[in-house]
C-alpha cells in the first residue's frame, strides 16, 4: 500500500488539515480506512504480539470463569437447593474458588499485559513522530499551527493509547464471553433463545447512524482540540502584551470561544455514545420478559427446572456488558481510525530538501559562497521574493546584507543553509552546488544567530554549548567573552548556572542575543551568518561583539544581516538588496564615495 493512499490530501502539500470541513470528510471509502488501520496495526501493535496474545490468553481464562458462572447457578438451585445434595455443596465451593483465582490471576495478567502494550506503542508513536518531524521542512512548520502538530503528537496518541486498550479487551474477553454464553443459551434451550432474539433487530439502525454521526463529530473534537492548544500557545506565549496592553478580556473571549466550542462537539459525542446503553437496556428488557413470560410457566407446570431457566437468566444478564462494549467496539474503532489517519497524515509527509541520491559531503566549507542567478519564491505560483540574484562571496570575507525591509536578506541566508531551494540558479560553495551536498555537513558548517532566538530552560552554560555537549567550561567562558557576554553572567545570580526561563524569559533581550552569539562562536563553523543578531545591543557593546567576531574570523566566512549601518561598516564587503536583486556592493568607503541607496541611507541614519 502507497502512503500516500492511506492519507487525506490538502490541497496545499504543506499544510495538514485543519479546518472542520476537511476533517468531516464521511465519503472517505471503508477500503481505505480499513488498510490504514491494518497499516497502523502492522507497524505499531505486531511488533508487540507476544505481549498481546498473553494478554488474550488471560482474557480468555477470565472469560471462561464469566462463561461458568451460569453452569455454577444451575448447580446451585437444582442440586443443592432443590436436592439438598451436600457433595455438591463441596463440589461447588471448590469451583468457585479456582474459579475465583484464576480469574484475580487473569485478570492481573491481561491489564498489565495491556498496559505494557500500550505503553510501548505510545512510546514508539511519539519517538517516530519526534524523529519524523524534525526531519520536515521548515515551510511546514511556517505554514502549520504548532498546536495543531502538538495535538496529533499527544492527543491523538493518547486517543489511540485508550481506543486500542478497549478495542483489545472488547475483542479478546468480550467476544469470548458472548460466544461462550451465546452457546450456552443456545444449548440450554433454543426455544427461549429465539424469544431473546426477538428485540435485537431494535439495535441495527441506531448503532449504524450513531457510528456514522460519530467519526464526523470525532474529527471534529479532535481538531478542536489542537485549536485550543494553539489559543493556550499564542495567548500565553504573547502574555508580557497581553498584561500590558489589558488584554486579557479578548484572550479569555478567544480561549473560551474554542474551549467551548469542543465541549458542544464533546458531548454531542457523549450523547451519541450514550445511546447505546439504553438500547441494551430495552433489547436486554425485551429478551428477560419474553424467556421469563415463557420459560416461568414452563417452570411451574413442570416442563422445565428452576435451575435451567435461573442459569439462562443470569446468562442473558451476563451478556449485557459484553453486548453493550461490542456494540461500541465500531465507535471506539472510528474514534482510533480518525486519531490514527491525523498521525499518518504528519508521518506520510514527506520532506521535499533530502539529500539527493549522489549527494557527497561539503568538501570546501570554508570556500567562496556564490549565488548564481537564484530566483526563488516561497510560494510555487507567488512573486518572486529573490529574483536574479547574484552575488560572490569570497571565502573568509566578512559579508553585510543591508536593503529595506522585505527586501530578501534573510531569504538569503535560507537559501544558504539550504532552508529552502531556488527555483533557479544555484547556490555554490566552494565549487560545490549545495544542492548536490549533503544536509547533514551543510548544516554542520553553518552558524546561524537569527532574530528569534532559541534558547532553552536551563542554565547559561547549559545554552551556550547546546549542541557541543563536550566543551569544556573554558571554551564555553571564552565563547562568552567574545559575545560580550561574560560581564552580565558572572553579575547573574548563580552565574553560568542561572536558569535561563522558558525561552530565555529570565534574560534582557541584548542578553539573550549575547547568548545565542556566544552558542554560534562557540560552534566554531566554518560560515557564520548573523541575522539582526546584535540589533538589541547597544551601541558600544554591539561595536565590541562585531570587532571580536570579526577578530576572530581567521578563514571563516561570515554573512550579516543588519538593519543598523553603523553595524556593517567594517564587513569587506557590503551588498545592498532591493526588491530581490544586488542594487550596489562594494565596501563601506567605496559606496559612500559611489552616492546610491546605501550613501542615501547612511546620510540619513547619521543625521
Ligand atoms: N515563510 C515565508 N512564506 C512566505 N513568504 C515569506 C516567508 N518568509 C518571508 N516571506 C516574504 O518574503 C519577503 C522577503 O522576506 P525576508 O524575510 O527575506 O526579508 P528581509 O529583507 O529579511 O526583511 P526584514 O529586514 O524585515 O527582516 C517578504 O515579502 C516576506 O513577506
Amino acid at each position: 500500500m502507497a502512503p500516500s493512499e492511506t492519507t487525506t490530501r490538502p490541497a496545499d502539500p504543506d499544510r495538514i488539515s485543519e479546518t472542520p470541513r476537511r476533517d468531516m470528510r464521511l465519503d472517505e471509502p471503508l477500503r481505505r480506512r480499513l488498510s490504514r488501520l491494518k497499516r497502523f496495526a502492522a507497524e505499531f501493535i505486531r511488533p508487540h504480539a507476544l505481549d498481546l496474545l498473553i494478554a488474550v490468553l488471560a482474557m480468555t481464562v477470565f472469560a471462561a470463569s464469566v462463561v461458568a458462572l451460569p453452569w455454577l447457578f444451575k448447580t446451585l438451585v437444582n442440586d443443592i437447593l432443590v436436592r439438598r445434595d451436600a457433595d455438591a455443596l463441596h463440589g461447588v465451593v471448590a469451583v468457585v474458588l479456582v474459579l475465583f483465582t484464576a480469574r484475580a490471576g487473569a485478570g492481573y495478567l491481561q491489564q498489565f499485559m495491556l498496559s505494557r502494550v500500550s505503553n510501548k506503542v505510545t512510546t514508539a508513536l511519539q519517538n517516530r513522530i519526534a524523529d519524523h518531524l524534525l526531519g520536515l521542512d521548515l515551510a511546514f512548520f511556517q505554514k502549520n499551527s504548532v498546536g495543531q502538530i502538538i495535538a496529533r503528537a499527544t492527543d491523538d496518541v493518547n486517543v489511540l493509547n485508550s481506543t486500542t486498550t478497549n478495542i483489545v479487551v472488547t475483542l479478546g474477553r468480550d467476544v469470548v464471553t458472548f460466544i461462550g454464553l451465546v452457546a450456552y443459551v443456545l444449548w440450554a434451550s433454543p426455544q427461549w433463545f429465539a424469544l431473546a432474539l426477538a428485540g435485537a433487530p431494535l439495535i441495527a439502525v441506531p448503532v449504524v447512524l450513531a457510528n456514522r454521526k460519530l467519526r464526523a463529530l470525532t474529527r471534529r473534537g479532535q481538531s478542536l482540540g489542537g485549536e485550543i492548544l494553539q489559543a493556550f500557545e499564542e495567548g500565553l506565549h504573547g502574555i508580557r502584551g497581553v498584561k500590558a496592553e489589558n488584554l486579557e478580556r479578548f484572550e479569555r473571549k478567544r480561549l473560551s470561544e474554542v474551549i467551548i466550542g469542543r465541549r458542544r462537539v464533546a458531548m454531542k459525542v457523549a450523547r451519541t455514545r450514550a445511546v447505546m446503553s439504553p438500547i441494551v437496556d430495552m433489547v436486554t428488557a425485551v429478551a428477560l420478559v419474553g424467556v421469563l413470560t415463557v420459560g416461568g410457566s414452563q417452570v411451574i407446570s413442570g416442563e422445565s427446572d428452576a435451575g435451567e431457566l435461573m442459569a439462562f437468566v443470569t446468562s442473558l444478564m451476563l451478556l449485557y456488558e459484553p453486548l453493550r462494549r461490542l456494540l461500541q467496539v465500531n465507535a471506539q474503532l472510528q474514534i482510533c481510525g480518525v486519531s490514527i489517519a491525523r498521525i499518518y497524515e504528519i508521518l506520510d509527509r514527506r520532506a521535499r530538501i533530502v539529500d539527493a541520491p549522489d549527494a557527497r559531503p561539503l568538501a570546501d566549507p570554508a570556500g567562496d559562497i556564490r549565488f548564481e542567478n537564484v530566483t526563488f519564491a516561497y510560494q510555487d505560483d507567488g512573486a518572486p521574493v529573490l529574483d536574479g540574484f547574484d552575488v560572490t562571496i569570497p571565502s573568509g570575507a566578512s559579508v553585510a546584507f543591508v536593503g529595506p525591509s522585505g527586501s530578501g536578506k534573510t531569504t538569503i541566508l535560507n537559501l544558504v543553509a539550504r532552508l529552502y531551494e531556488p527555483s533557479q540558479g544555484r547556490v555554490v560553495i566552494g565549487g560545490q552546488d549545495i544542492a548536490g551536498v549533503t544536509l547533514e555537513s551543510l548544516r554542520e558548517s553553518i552558524a546561524l544567530v537569527s532574530q528569534d532566538v532559541l534558547l532553552f530552560d536551563a542554565s547559561v552554560r547549559a545554552n551556550i554549548a547546546y549542541g557541543r555537549p563536550d566543551a569544556t567550561d573554558e571554551q564555553v567562558a571564552a565563547a562568552a567573552r567574545a559575545a560580550a557576554a561574560e560581564d552580565f553572567i558572572l553579575g547573574l545570580d548563580g552565574g553560568y548556572g542561572f536558569r535561563v526561563g522558558p525561552r530565555g524569559s529570565r534574560l534582557s533581550g541584548g542578553q539573550r542575543q549575547r547568548v545565542a552569539i556566544a552558542r554560534a562562536l562557540l560552534r566554531d563553523a566554518p560560515i557564520l551568518m548573523l541575522d539582526e543578531a546584535t540589533s538589541a545591543l547597544d551601541g558600544a557593546i554591539e561595536a565590541r561583539v562585531q570587532a571580536n567576531i570579526l577578530a576572530m574570523r581567521k578563514g571563516r566566512t561570515t554573512l550579516i544581516i543588519a538593519h543598523r549601518l553603523a553595524t556593517v561598516v567594517a564587513a569587506d564587503l557590503i551588498c545592498v538588496v532591493e526588491r530581490g536583486r544586488v542594487a550596489e556592493q562594494g565596501d563601506h568607503l567605496g559606496l559612500l564615495a559611489r552616492g546610491g541607496a546605501y550613501a542615501e541611507s547612511h546620510r540619513l541614519q547619521r543625521g
